[in-house]
């Protein structure tokens, strides 16, 4: 499995999605870097402007020059792109969604958890209990995300 070449990497967050205050969306965002930082030598840096290696984003249908388009509500929530230049590492939330910290909607932390597992390389998992199964479902935020699957799947890209 291809991953970044550098353990440091840069993320921003180009815009944010009405549906949660600012605060909110930089604490879940941050949260989904910390829950791989524990597991690998990767270090996640914010920049709040010019090109980081992980951008993020809120768009709907046909949002930017991303090749993939959104689908309206539910359905596809967001997508990332592998590691790489240009669109590598890349994070898109489906604006079409409704974005929350809790249990209602769809939790943006445990949606960029899995997100960020893309964009350092992870394809899914068929593991049901993994974070990066294929299909959106809530845990409570007290407890850690990821399954061994993922932490051996991370591990083996990132050892
Ligand atoms: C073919 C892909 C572009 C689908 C897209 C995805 O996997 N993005 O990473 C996606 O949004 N899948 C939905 C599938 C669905 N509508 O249930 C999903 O929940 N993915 C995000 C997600 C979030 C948290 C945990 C897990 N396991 C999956
Ligand atoms: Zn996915």
């Amino acid at each position: 499995l291809p991953g970044w070449k550098k353990n440091n990497l840069t993320y921003r967050i180009v815009n944010y999605t009405p549906d949660m205050s600012k605060e909110e969306v930089d604490q879940a965002i941050q949260k989904s870097f910390k829950v791989w930082s524990t597991v690998t030598p990767l270090i996640f840096t914010r920049i709040q402007e010019g090109i980081a290696d992980i951008m993020i984003a809120f768009g709907t249908k046909a949002h930017g020059h991303c090749p993939r388009y959104f689908d309206g509500p539910l359905g596809v929530l967001a997508h990332a792109f592998p590691p790489g230049s240009g669109f590598g590492g890349d994070v898109h939330f489906d604006e079409d969604e409704d974005w929350t910290t809790g249990s209602d909607g769809f939790n943006l932390f445990l949606v960029a958890a899995h997100e960020v597992g893309h964009a350092l390389g992870l394809s899914h998992s068929n593991d049901q209990r993994a974070l990066m199964f294929p299909n959106y479902a809530y845990i409570s935020p007290s407890e850690f995300p990821l399954s061994p699957d993922d932490i051996s799947g991370i591990q083996s890209i990132y050892g």
